[in-house]
């Protein structure tokens, strides 16, 4: 039987998603209520610039005080689109006081102190959902954590920053600057409100984190993942990647060790074949190849970020914690049963695409491929080109740990006859 008495809903911060959560809430309303079994009511709305207009929100429903806001007590969700740990961690702990549950798009503060707002949650009988935290509009929190709850997830890999791959794609198909696909990027809503956030990898490293930790059952906190930002991607490293038959990806791999003892987790730009399903992620979608014992491969694909992709999975967290408000429950929370240890890069293996300035002349070849052997890195290819007694030479590794790999690299730094390391990129994907 529907119930007349809305739910209350109170929205903190009202930018790029939050003033989709509000025109989508208005605008599907009636849907809403059916698929709930309740009204939802949009009972305040906390932002920090109260004169800007905006369309389609009761201008009574503004605040700047998001603080009383979450301690009115007669709130039943509280959306925090906010961003960025404080006030958005006090907020959402007070509203777990007062009586809300939580929906969050907050990927760097679940990232951060996910285990701790799950207690406060559980303390308080709530909710705490994120689906939009990782990968934007693509479902993936829910069905690692519902749907593959039966099964024994291996690996997650995938392309979780949308501004990113807007980026990298751009700099790959068009040619565009970094900083000119980066401004476009902002211009459109996929960006972080500080951009290094998107480029140096700390976004991507911050999903990788709540993805292995759902995926694994165990604890990975920001701080276990290996970061490397895309900011030094160059136009030779793509006619390079080019020149293999690859393009250039920034890649979230999270995965379990072969003896299950542990797991890694790793952001970095990655070189990946053109004939992998990755290579076709345009623009600011996002794409996640989830491994399970049981179920093989799967492949998640979508928008991974904007306003109103991201809207969408606030939306679908938000009537799955109105249906358990109803049903006066809630739904599964954290699980990190297995404490698995996270694992050091250095344990990572996969393989290598170095590029080196080197002396042209007799024998540096040899000696560089002595270097490599004396490290246990089995070379598979090499490309010379010189000109004028010097050359460039490109070496692709088969796979090897990534602690040998910056054994060989340093060994390398160390001869006369290589001028420099023009680049180092990991090769996945085949
Ligand atoms: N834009 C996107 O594509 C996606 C964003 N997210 C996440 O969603 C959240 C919001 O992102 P956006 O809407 O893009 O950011 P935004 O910067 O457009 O919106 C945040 C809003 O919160 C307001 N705000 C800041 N402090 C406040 C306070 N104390 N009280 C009230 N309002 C306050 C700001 O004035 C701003 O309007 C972030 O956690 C972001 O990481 C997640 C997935 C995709
Ligand atoms: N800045 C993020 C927004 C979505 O999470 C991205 O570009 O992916
Ligand atoms: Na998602």
């Amino acid at each position: 039987m529907m119930r007349t008495r809305p739910l209350k809903v109170a929205l903190l911060g009202c930018g790029v998603v939050g003033s989709e959560v509000a025109r989508i809430m208005t605008t599907h309303a009636d849907d809403l209520t059916a698929r709930i079994g309740a009204p939802v009511e949009l009972a305040g709305v906390a932002v920090r610039r109260p004169s800007k207009v905006r369309e389609g929100i009761d201008p009574e429903l503004i605040t700047t005080d998001a603080t009383a806001l979450v301690k009115r007590g007669d709130i039943d969700v509280i959306v925090e689109v906010i961003g960025g740990i404080e006030p958005a961690r006090t907020l959402i702990t007070t509203a777990f006081e007062h009586g809300a549950s939580v929906v969050s798009a907050n990927k760097a503060l679940i990232a951060q102190d996910g285990a701790a707002l799950h207690q406060a949650a559980v303390e308080h009988g709530r909710d705490l959902y994120y689906e939009a935290a990782v990968a934007g509009a693509i479902p993936l929190i829910r069905p690692l954590r519902e749907s593959l709850a039966g099964d024994k997830v291996n690996r997650v890999l995938g392309i979780v920053n949308g501004t990113t791959n807007f980026i990298l794609d751009a700099m790959d198909t068009t040619g565009a600057g970094y900083q000119e696909a980066l401004d476009e990027a902002t211009a459109l809503g996929y960006a972080e409100a500080d951009p290094t956030a998107d480029v140096e990898g700390f976004d991507a490293a911050a999903k990788a984190a709540i993805l292995a930790g759902i995926a694994f059952h165990t604890r990975v906190r920001l701080d276990d993942v290996y970061r490397e930002g895309m900011t030094e991607v160059t136009a030779a490293d793509f006619a390079s990647a080019k020149r293999m038959g690859c393009t250039i990806k920034l890649l979230a791999i999270c995965e379990r060790a072969a003896d299950g003892g542990s797991v890694t987790a790793r952001v970095h730009p990655a070189m990946i074949p053109l004939s992998h399903p990755l290579a076709s992620v345009r623009g600011a979608y996002n794409a996640v190849f989830v491994e399970a014992e049981a179920a093989g491969q799967l492949m998640f694909y979508g928008p991974g970020a904007g306003g109103s992709p991201t809207a969408s999975a606030v939306l679908g967290d938000l009537v799955a914690v109105c249906r358990n408000k109803l049903a006066e429950t809630t739904g599964p929370g954290d699980s990190a049963y297995t404490q698995l240890p996270v694992g050091a890069m250095g344990e990572v293996v996969t393989r290598y695409h170095i590029s080196l300035d080197v002396a042209d002349k007799p024998g540096v070849l040899a000696q560089v491929a002595t270097v490599f052997a004396e490290h246990g890195v089995s070379i598979d290819t090499v490309r010379q080109t010189g000109k004028d007694g010097e050359a460039s030479l490109v070496v692709v590794t088969h796979r090897a740990p990534d602690a040998a790999l910056t054994g060989t690299v340093d060994a390398l730094r160390r001869l006369d006859t290589v001028r420099g390391v023009a680049s180092i990129m990991r090769v996945e994907g085949e």
